[in-house]
C-alpha cells in the first residue's frame, strides 16, 4: 500500500507512510467527535429515568458529567496527534520534496532544460510544492479519514438500528456518486484554470527577462496587449472552474440534507408504532446532525484533490525523468578529446552534426571555426557532456565520456561560455566559484592574469562589491573577463573557450590571451572564435559547416587550400578595410 500511495501522490517512502499516520489520526478524531454524543445520551437515560421513577434526575449525572470531562481531555490529546500528524509531517515532506526536485534538476541532462519552459519549472518547484503542501496538510489525510471513520459509524448504526440507519446513510451514497460522477468535469475545468494561469506566470516571467529589448523595440503596447488576453484567460477560466467545482459540490452537500428529514420521518413513524425507543431517536437524530457535515467538507476535499492532479502528474513528470549517470572513478590516461563519427540533434529536430570525427590533442589548441549555426558550441557542450551524443563516441582520454558521471567528468574541464553567467554575490566569490577552495590570495592573482583588477578596484567595494543578478551592473567584456578569471583559478586539464575573449576590446583581448597562453601550457584547449587573428595561432583547425567537418588541419595548410577557411580569412580581412558612409 505504502509504495502505492507513493506512485499515486508523488511522495517519498516516509511520505507515505506519514499520509496513512494522519489518516488514522483524523479516523480516531473524528470517531472521538461522536463520544460526546454517547455521553449526551447516557446522561439524557438518566434524566428520563429519574422523572419516570419520580427520583432526583440528578443523581446519576454528576459521575456522567465528570466523565464527560475526561473524555474532553482525552478528546484533546488525540486531535493534537492529529495536527502533529497532519502539519508537522506534511511540512517535512514538503521540504524532502523541494529537496528532491533540487538534487533531480541537477542531475538532469541540459536537454531537459530546453524542451521545459524554466517559469514553469520554477512554478512547479515553488506554487505547485506549496499547493501540494496545502493538500497533504488539510485535504488528502481528511478526506481518507473521513471515509473510514463514515463506514465504521455506519456498521455501528446498522447494528443499531438498520432501519434507522438505512434513513440516516442513503444520501451519503447517492450524493458521493454525484461529486464522482462530476470528477471529470471538475478536472476538464481545473486543468484548464491551472493552464491559463501558468501562462500568465510565464508570460510575466518572459516580460521581466525581456523587458528590455520590448522597450527598444518600441513593442510595449503590443506585448501588454497580449499580456492582458492571457489574464482575461485566467480569470475567464478560474470564474469557469469555480463555478463549474461549486455548483457540484454544493449540490451534493444539499442532497445529504435531506438525510435529516428522512430520519425524522421514519423515526416518528417508527416512534408511532411503537417499534423505536425515544433514546434511539435520538441517537440517530444527533448522529445524523454530526455525521453530514464531515461528509460534506470531505466532498470539498475530494475537489481539491481532483485538482491537486495536475500538479502531481508534473511533479512526476520531473522525478521520472532519466538522469545521466556514469562511473564516479575517472583516471584518464591522457586528456586528449576524440570525437567518433558523431551524430547528434536537439529534441530530435534535425541533425545539428552528422558524422562529426575529429581529435583535439593534450598540449595543443585546437580551434572550432565554420559559419555560424555550423555546430561549433554544440560540439564543445558534448565534449563536456552536456547532452549526450545520439550516436558515435565523443571521448576523453580514451573514455567514453557518456560513461563518466557528469560532476566527476566536469572537474576536468575549465569553460568560458560567449553568455557568461554572474550570480547575486560579490565579486571576489563569483571568480571563488572556479574554485570553491581557493585563497584570496590564489582569486586576486587569477583576477589579475584576466585583466580584471583595474576595473574592480574602481567598483564601490572593489572586491566585495555586490553584482546585480546576472551581473546586470557589468559591461558584456567585464563580465567576460569574470568568467576567465574563473577558469585560470580552476586551472583544470581541458578548456573549453567558446567566444572567450569576443567581448573584449584589442588592448584587452591582447592582454587576456598573453594570461590564457600562460594557462593552457600543456593542456587540452577547444577554442571557438570568430576573429581569424585568434584562430591563427591554433596547432589545428576544425571547419565545422552544417554540421559537417569540412576541412581540418594546421591553419597555414589550410590557407594553402582555397577552402571554406581560406575563404573565411579572406572576407574577414577584407570587412576589416570597411568603412560606414
Ligand atoms: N539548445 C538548443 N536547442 C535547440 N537547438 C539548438 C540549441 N542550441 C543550438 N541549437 C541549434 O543548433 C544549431 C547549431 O548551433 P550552435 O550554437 O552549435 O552553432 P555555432 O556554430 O556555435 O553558431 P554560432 O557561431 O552562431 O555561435 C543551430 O541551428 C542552432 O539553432
Amino acid at each position: 500500500m505504502i509504495r502505492k500511495l507513493q506512485k499515486v501522490y508523488a511522495l517519498t517512502e516516509q511520505g507515505a507512510k506519514d499520509l496513512v499516520k494522519a489518516t488514522l489520526w483524523t479516523v480516531a478524531a473524528n470517531i472521538s467527535l461522536m463520544i460526546p454524543m454517547g455521553v449526551l445520551i447516557l446522561a439524557l437515560e438518566k434524566i428520563i429515568e429519574g422523572l419516570s421513577y419520580g427520583a432526583d434526575p440528578a443523581g446519576g449525572v454528576w459521575w456522567i458529567t465528570a466523565f464527560g470531562a475526561v473524555l474532553v481531555v482525552f478528546i484533546y490529546i488525540i486531535h493534537w496527534f492529529q495536527y502533529k500528524a497532519l502539519y508537522i509531517a506534511t511540512y517535512k515532506e514538503s521540504a524532502n520534496r523541494r529537496i528532491r526536485l533540487g538534487e533531480k534538476l541537477r542531475e538532469l541532462p541540459l536537454s531537459f532544460f530546453g524542451q521545459r519552459d524554466l517559469s514553469d519549472l520554477t512554478a512547479t518547484m515553488m506554487s505547485d510544492c506549496s499547493s501540494l503542501e496545502q493538500a497533504f496538510s488539510h485535504f488528502v489525510p481528511q478526506m481518507w479519514g473521513t471515509v473510514i471513520s463514515t463506514i465504521l459509524i455506519t456498521i455501528g448504526l446498522l447494528i443499531m438500528d438498520w432501519r434507522m440507519a438505512l434513513a440516516v446513510l442513503w444520501v451519503v451514497p447517492v450524493s458521493f456518486v454525484l461529486v464522482l460522477a462530476s470528477r471529470w468535469l471538475q478536472v476538464k475545468y481545473g486543468t484548464q484554470n491551472f493552464l491559463a494561469k501558468r501562462a500568465v506566470t510565464d508570460g510575466l516571467q518572459e516580460l521581466l527577462e525581456t523587458v528590455k529589448d520590448i522597450k527598444a523595440c518600441n513593442q510595449k503596447e503590443k506585448y501588454l496587449k497580449g499580456l492582458n488576453e492571457k489574464l482575461d484567460q485566467a480569470e475567464k477560466a478560474t470564474i469557469r472552474s469555480e463555478l463549474v467545482t461549486g455548483t457540484c459540490i454544493t449540490s451534493a452537500q444539499a442532497f445529504l440534507k435531506l438525510g435529516l428529514a428522512t430520519t425524522v420521518l421514519v423515526g416518528v413513524s417508527l416512534l408511532i408504532r411503537g417499534s423505536l425507543e425515544l433514546t434511539m431517536f435520538l441517537i440517530f437524530l444527533i448522529a445524523a446532525s454530526r455525521l453530514y457535515e464531515p461528509i460534506g467538507i470531505t466532498f470539498m476535499n475530494m475537489a481539491a484533490v481532483f485538482s491537486s492532479q495536475i500538479k502531481i502528474k508534473r511533479m512526476k513528470e520531473i522525478e521520472e525523468q532519466p538522469v545521466q549517470t556514469g562511473k564516479q572513478e575517472y583516471t584518464p590516461k591522457n586528456y586528449d578529446i576524440t570525437f567518433e563519427h558523431v551524430n547528434f540533434s536537439y529534441n530530435d529536430s534535425d541533425g545539428v552534426l552528422e558524422n562529426v570525427t575529429f581529435q583535439a590533442k593534450q598540449g595543443e589548441v585546437t580551434a572550432l571555426v565554420g559559419p555560424s549555426g555550423g555546430g561549433k558550441s554544440t560540439a564543445a557542450r558534448l565534449a563536456a557532456r552536456f547532452w549526450d551524443a545520439d550516436a558515435g563516441k565523443i571521448s576523453l582520454g580514451g573514455m567514453d565520456v557518456s560513461e563518466v558521471e557528469p560532476e566527476t567528468l566536469l572537474k576536468n574541464y575549465a569553460i568560458v561560455f560567449q553568455d557568461v553567467v554572474l550570480f547575486r554575490d560579490t565579486v571576489m566569490e563569483n571568480i571563488r566559484l572556479g574554485r570553491r577552495e581557493a585563497t584570496d590570495e590564489e582569486v586576486l592573482a587569477a583576477a589579475g592574469a584576466a585583466q580584471c583588477d583595474e576595473f574592480i578596484k574602481k567598483l564601490p567595494q572593489g572586491y566585495q562589491t555586490m553584482i546585480g543578478e546576472n551581473g546586470a551592473t557589468l559591461s558584456g567584456g567585464e563580465r567576460q573577463r569574470i568568467s576567465i578569471a574563473r577558469a585560470l583559478l580552476k586551472d583544470a586539464p581541458v578548456i573549453l573557450l567558446d567566444e572567450a575573449t569576443a567581448s573584449l576590446d584589442v588592448e584587452n583581448e591582447t592582454a587576456v590571451q598573453a594570461a590564457l597562453s600562460g594557462l593552457i601550457q600543456n593542456k587540452t584547449v577547444l577554442i571557438i572564435a570568430h576573429r581569424m587573428r585568434t584562430v591563427m595561432g591554433a596547432d589545428k583547425v576544425v571547419v565545422l559547416a552544417e554540421g559537417k567537418v569540412a576541412e581540418m588541419g594546421h591553419p597555414q595548410d589550410l590557407m594553402k587550400e582555397k577552402g571554406l577557411f581560406r575563404h573565411m580569412v579572406e572576407l574577414q580581412t577584407e570587412s576589416q578595410g570597411w568603412v560606414l558612409h
